[in-house]
């Protein structure tokens, strides 16, 4: 079981004289166990694992294909809910639980309609050839109903009390039709808080990004990042490298930064970005790449800011950053909304947040709070309807 140590010196002070008892503790060590996830997040390796293994089955296919042309909404939507159905399948399977909660992205009213039958086997075969691909469920042949009802699990409000898990199936759709970046985004909650979190990125090369530097894992791609509270995260590739710990860039100074956003610009305010960026006094242009495999990144230290700030009247989800967010905090970094606040995970499907989300290392946040602020109050005093 993992354990965070802390050690401490005591001193004693005199009730009368207020001062200093002339004798001191021994330093202590003390061993506070971590709750204790190690069985689920086994599960939830093996879930994003072989959802991801689906998705890039069907990314494939479809990039190869003549036919299908990028912007055809279908082959993503099979994947979605192909790695919906087999996360929920799997969790199941593995933890044998009484009180599963899933909250997750997708439902199955639009399957359940006449027009969506053929989508609706295609997705049954998927799965059930992914299931089986991996030989360690024993599966008579999945049914369609089966599949609807596996999607449908992930119905859950969530909330502040017991366990939920939280599911993105694909996260970053655009990219995922692209060619580039997604990620299978799989938390679970437990009395609001985030308390594990897994990132499979199919597309993420296991050398740091934007490296200049020869690496030997250049060409090679597919990482699996993992956090357990207390126990920081590891990455490892989709292909079952053992985990290393990774830990975000420790860089104090702005100077030497990089900073991530959303490669659509739809999903966040680049010119806001670039303002705060010229604020701090950062040099490299911004690295956009899709999904939450920007804080997988920034997790292992590629860069060492991220930051977000979608358009007006969008309400971010809970899973658009659950795993995401404990995948930094615990690798040392800290994920904060635009006004300085922790994300709340226990509000149910949906975060409420000021303005936008930002994330960077213990050093920087001071700093780049300010810049934040500075340049949210320039842009809103330029157009007041911010
Ligand atoms: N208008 C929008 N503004 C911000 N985020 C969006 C918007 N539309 C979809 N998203 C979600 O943003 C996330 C990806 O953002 P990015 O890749 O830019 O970081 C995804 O979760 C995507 O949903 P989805 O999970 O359906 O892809
Ligand atoms: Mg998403
Ligand atoms: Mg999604
Ligand atoms: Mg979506």
């Amino acid at each position: 079981m993992a354990s965070t140590v802390l050690s401490f010196s005591c001193q004693l002070f005199s009730s009368k004289t207020r001062k200093p008892l002339s004798f001191f503790f021994p330093r202590k060590t003390l061993y506070i166990a971590s709750m204790g996830y190690e069985k689920e997040l086994i599960a939830a390796k093996k879930a994003a694992s072989l959802a991801a293994r689906l998705c890039q089955k069907v990314q494939k296919a479809l990039l190869q294909s003549d036919v299908q042309s990028k912007s055809d909404k279908s082959p993503v939507t099979v994947a979605d809910y192909g790695s919906q159905a087999l996360v929920s399948f799997v969790l199941r399977r593995e933890l044998l639980t009484d009180s599963f909660s899933l909250v997750a992205e997708e439902d199955s009213a639009d399957l359940r309609t006449d027009g969506a039958q053929e989508t609706l086997e295609r997705i049954t075969k998927l799965v059930s050839d992914t299931l089986s691909s991996d030989g360690s469920y024993d599966i008579s042949p999945l049914s369609r109903e089966d599949v609807l009802t596996a999607i449908d699990s992930g119905k859950s409000e969530g909330g502040p009390n017991g366990r939920h898990w939280v599911l993105d199936p694909i996260d970053g759709t655009k990219g995922f039709l692209r060619g580039d970046q997604y990620a299978i985004a799989l938390g679970l909650l437990d009395e609001g808080k985030v308390v594990l979190g897994v990132l499979a990125c199919p597309n993420l090369p296991l050398a740091p990004i934007g490296s200049t530097q020869q690496h030997s894992l250049q060409n090679q791609v597919g990482c699996l990042f993992s956090a357990e509270i207390g126990a920081g995260t590891h990455m490892q590739s989709l292909d079952g490298s053992s985990p290393t710990k990774v830990h975000v860039n420790s860089t104090e100074n702005p100077e030497d930064a990089s900073f991530f956003e959303s490669f659509e610009a739809a999903h966040s305010l680049h010119d806001l970005s670039s303002s705060i960026a010229m604020k701090l006094g950062v040099h490299a242009p911004p690295v956009r790449i899709d999904s939450q495999a920007k804080y997988g990144a920034l997790a292992r230290g590629d860069g060492a800011i991220y930051l977000r700030f979608p358009h007006k009247g969008y309400r971010e989800k809970i899973w658009d950053h659950a795993a995401g967010c404990i995948v930094v905090t615990e690798a040392g970094g800290i994920v904060t909304d635009a006004g300085g606040n922790p994300l709340d995970f226990s509000k149910g499907r949906f975060l409420d947040l000021d303005t936008g989300i930002i994330v960077t290392n213990q050093k920087l946040m001071p700093l780049l709070l300010k810049a934040v602020r500075d340049a949210i109050s320039e842009k809103s005093q330029a157009t007041p309807s911010l």
